[in-house]
This record gives structure tokens, C-alpha cells and sequence, in this order.
């Protein structure tokens, strides 16, 4: 087991008792590594004074590695013996296959941005949130451009009304401050991801983050290495550290995500009606038309937000619609109709 000066140093780059749990008594000897980026043969990975070396199994695909990885190598031999099991893990789906691609692991928070303008949009907003539910990472919602409008507080009324106790953050990403507003997530050790449409500010903030010192530039821009055939490459790494302490992962993957097979994400989302719907009447209600309907009571009350109902039932049939039978979603009997 390494000692505890350097398990303090591992916490720094994001190591905790979830990772620290998995080494059996015969890895303590082990090299400790970070995935800072994955690429079509190879991974870079760093340790706790900067870049450091793995060398993979010949053949080995790296599709199954994500920026964030924690992994384990050959002190000796810098040979790659295994992965750690992920806290947390952030999935693509890729356009015209089934499959998944992974984008990014052990991210702690997910920064979910947007600007006060009209890229806000609730039903995109609620795609997100599912996605970090989903992939256990604390989803943040950033509100960026509240500089340009003089309503910010209506987005923001809007963005807290989305998910039970949402932190919102309504900020200018080219402001100073805004480290100041993002900082609570940033802290020693965590690890941080945005997500969002183009335009909202998304590499703004990574700059914000990274800092603009000399060691921040440094550490976070381009690094230098020997590819397989021993020619110098420059790669850009993913996994950049922030001036507070944290990390951010910007893989070109991360920024824009879609839902597939995320009822749990769901389920969190949409809790005030997952609630409700215990205290219907009937057991496989469908709250659409039924008598003594807890949800369309909380409707006709002004506690639900009829809108809201409809993005529930739609994005609980498109998931219904792009996750394999094998793994269906639970929600999926809410939908079978049923003569009474
Ligand atoms: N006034 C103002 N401008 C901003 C703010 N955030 C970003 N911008 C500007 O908006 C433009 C787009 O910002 P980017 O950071 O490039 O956006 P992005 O999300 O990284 O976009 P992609 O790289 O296309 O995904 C830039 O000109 C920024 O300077 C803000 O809070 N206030
Ligand atoms: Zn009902």
C-alpha cells in the first residue's frame, strides 16, 4: 500500500477510498496512473509529477479506456496490468450503431452549460441532466452571458425548477469572477466536465479554469512524446488541471452527448412525479386520463407543470425506443395501456 504522503499526492489528481479499495495487498507495488487521453493505439497517462508512461498488450483496443481512468502498471516494465473499477462513467452513443462510446470516467461534476439567451431550452436541459444522472456525476447548471441581459434571474428561476436542490451558477465565463462562482466544484482532487451547444462558452470557461499562469499553460497545453515508432509527437492531452486544485476533461466527445437507456437518470429527474404516482388510484395509471390520478391532481392544483408531464412521457418513449429489449427500461409498463 503506498504511504500516506503519497496517497495525499494521489488525492490530487483525483484519487479517493473508492479506488484506494480495489488494490489487492499484492498491487500495493504497483504504478498508479490517470488516463489523460485515449488514442486509436495508445493512452497517455499521468502520475503525480506529470506525464508517465504505460505501454498496452499489443492489439489491445483502447475503446475501452475514457480520459479519467484510473489504471495500474508494471512499476518495472511500465506494462499496463489493469484498470480500476469507475465511479462514475459519461457514454456517447455513436450515430448509426447501438454501440457506446465511452467519453469521459470518475468525472465528479458535470458542468451542464447554457446562456441566458436563446440557446436555453428546459427539454435539452433535462437531456443533460439525465446524462449526469445517469452517469453518477452532480450535474451544475452554468448559466453564461448574464452580462448581456437584464432578465438573468428568469433563467435562473427556470434552470433551479428543473431537478430537486440543482445547483445553478449565473455568471459571465469571460469575467475573472466566474472562477470564484464555479470554484466550490473545482476543488483539490475534483474532477470537473462541461457539457453543452457550441457558442455558450464552454472552451471560455476551460480557459477560465486552467489559468493563464506560466506552470497553468504548461500543464495544460500540448505535450511532447515518442509515438510507436520512436518519431516525436505533440498531442493534445484531455485532461487539464485547473487552477484550484481539480481537474476539467475537454475531450472533443464530451461536449455534446445523447440519451439512450438512462431510466434511472430519468427516474431522479422527473422525482416529483415518480412520487406522485404511488398515490394514483390505480397501479399501472398512465396519468393521462384516469380518476383519482395523483399527477393530473398536481396538475390541475399548480404544483406540476403540465409540460413537464409531456417531456417525461417523450423522452420515457424515445428511451424506451433507442435502449435494446435485453436491457429495458423498468418504465417502460407505464405505457402498456390497459382497459379498465
Ligand atoms: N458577453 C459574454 N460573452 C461570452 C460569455 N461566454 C462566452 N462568451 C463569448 O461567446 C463566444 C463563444 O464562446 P466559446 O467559449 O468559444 O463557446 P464554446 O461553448 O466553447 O463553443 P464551441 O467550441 O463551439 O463548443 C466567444 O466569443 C466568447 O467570448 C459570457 O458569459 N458573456
Ligand atoms: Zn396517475
Amino acid at each position: 500500500m503506498t504511504d500516506s504522503a503519497e496517497t495525499g499526492r494521489l488525492r490530487q489528481l483525483g484519487w479517493s477510498d473508492v479506488f484506494a479499495e480495489q488494490l489487492a495487498p499484492d498491487e500495493s507495488d504497483l504504478h498508479i496512473l490517470r488516463v489523460s487521453s485515449v488514442h486509436r493505439s495508445r493512452i497517455d497517462v499521468i502520475d503525480v509529477d506529470g506525464a508517465a508512461d504505460v505501454v498496452l498488450a499489443p492489439n489491445t483496443n483502447t475503446a475501452d479506456f475514457a480520459v479519467g481512468d484510473w489504471v495500474l502498471a508494471s512499476p518495472f516494465t511500465r506494462d499496463f496490468v489493469r484498470r480500476l473499477d469507475r465511479k462514475t462513467v459519461l457514454q456517447r452513443r455513436t450515430e448509426g450503431s447501438h454501440g457506446q462510446q465511452l467519453a469521459a470516467a470518475n468525472v465528479d461534476t458535470l458542468f451542464i452549460v447554457t446562456s441566458c439567451n436563446a440557446d436555453f431550452n428546459p427539454a435539452r436541459l433535462e437531456r443533460y441532466l439525465i446524462m449526469a444522472n445517469q452517469a453518477g456525476t452532480r450535474p451544475v447548471i452554468v448559466l453564461t452571458k448574464a452580462d448581456t441581459v437584464e432578465d438573468a434571474e428568469t433563467y435562473e428561476t427556470q434552470a433551479r425548477a428543473l431537478q430537486r436542490d440543482l445547483p445553478v451558477v449565473v455568471l459571465n465565463a469571460r469575467s475573472p469572477d466566474a472562477l470564484s462562482k464555479i470554484a466550490p466544484w473545482c476543488g483539490p482532487g475534483e474532477t470537473v466536465a462541461l457539457v453543452g451547444s457550441s457558442g455558450v462558452g464552454k472552451s471560455t470557461l476551460v480557459n477560465t479554469l486552467a489559468g493563464s499562469g506560466a506552470e497553468a499553460q504548461q500543464k495544460t497545453g500540448e505535450i511532447r512524446q515518442h509515438d510507436a515508432k520512436g518519431r516525436h509527437t505533440t498531442t493534445a492531452r484531455s485532461l487539464h488541471s485547473i487552477a484550484g486544485g481539480g481537474w476539467v476533461i475537454d475531450t472533443p466527445g464530451i461536449r455534446t452527448l445523447y440519451v439512450s437507456d438512462v431510466t434511472d437518470g430519468i427516474d431522479t429527474l422527473f422525482a416529483e412525479i415518480i412520487e406522485l404516482a404511488p398515490l394514483c388510484r390505480f397501479r399501472d395509471c398512465t396519468h393521462q386520463h384516469e380518476p383519482g390520478c395523483a399527477v393530473q391532481a398536481a396538475i390541475a392544483g399548480g404544483t406540476l407543470d403540465a409540460a413537464r408531464l409531456e417531456r417525461w412521457r417523450g423522452l420515457l418513449a424515445e428511451n424506451r425506443e433507442k435502449t435494446p429489449v435485453s436491457s429495458g427500461p423498468k418504465g417502460n409498463k407505464i405505457f402498456r395501456k390497459k382497459k379498465y
